[in-house]
């Protein structure tokens, strides 16, 4: 059954209505430039509310490497996730110094996109569109036979959320603007594209 992530949490109330729709994983944030961007601080706290059985992943754009595994250590977040141009020494020595899963992330705008991370020695690869959190989708027929889990992202909300899974089986989606109303989470779209993976996986 494939997984959901719902990224981008910036308020306590996005992490009570994420306790109630119950994804796999929810997103917070670490790029000083982006509108989802939460502090450490902030971070904690939403940790602390959120449920037990809801892993945190902390998504991050090359960020001093120090600052990602702390959060990993002190367990403000159970995941990395590298969303920028980390190299495979970067990854490697957050995996080797946390013990962590790490999700190694690239855009895809041609095929030769999708190798840059598949043969990464990270836990996980996610393919999203250029730019991170854009809403919009990539071209889906650049994903040829992947053999490892991975997420997809980009665009996915409740209209193609369903075909996205009957097509790649990925082990996870991930999305962030698909489940926001006005720019801001929407705990009835949270609830309804959990309803749909958890049908449809
Ligand atoms: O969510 C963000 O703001 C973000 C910022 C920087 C890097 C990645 C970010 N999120 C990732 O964006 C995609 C999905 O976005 P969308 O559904 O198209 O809005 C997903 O991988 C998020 O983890």
């Amino acid at each position: 059954m494939s997984k959901i992530k719902i990224c981008g949490m910036q308020r306590a109330e996005d992490i009570l209505a994420a306790n109630k729709a119950r994804p796999d994983f929810v997103g917070f944030i670490f790029a000083d430039f982006d509108r989802h961007y939460i502090t450490e601080k902030q971070a904690r706290e939403f940790k602390s509310l959120l449920s037990s059985d809801i892993k945190s992943v902390g998504a991050f754009v090359d960020a001093p490497i120090d600052h990602v595994i702390k959060l990993l250590n002190d367990g403000v977040i159970d995941l990395a996730q590298l969303h920028g141009n980390e190299d495979e020494q970067y990854v490697r020595t957050v995996m080797e110094k946390t013990h962590k899963p790490v999700i190694n992330a690239t855009g895809v705008k041609k095929p030769e996109d999708i190798n840059k991370v598949i043969s990464s020695c990270s836990d996980f690869i996610l393919l999203d569109a250029p730019g991170g959190c854009t809403g919009n989708t990539f071209d889906w027929n650049l994903i040829k036979e992947i053999h490892r889990p991975f997420f997809l992202a980009g665009g996915i909300n409740v209209t193609n959320i369903e075909s996205a899974i009957n097509r790649f089986h990925p082990y996870s989606i991930d999305l962030s603007t698909g489940a926001e109303t006005d720019g801001k989470k929407d705990p009835a779209k949270m609830m309804e594209l959990v309803k749909l993976a958890r049908k449809t996986g």
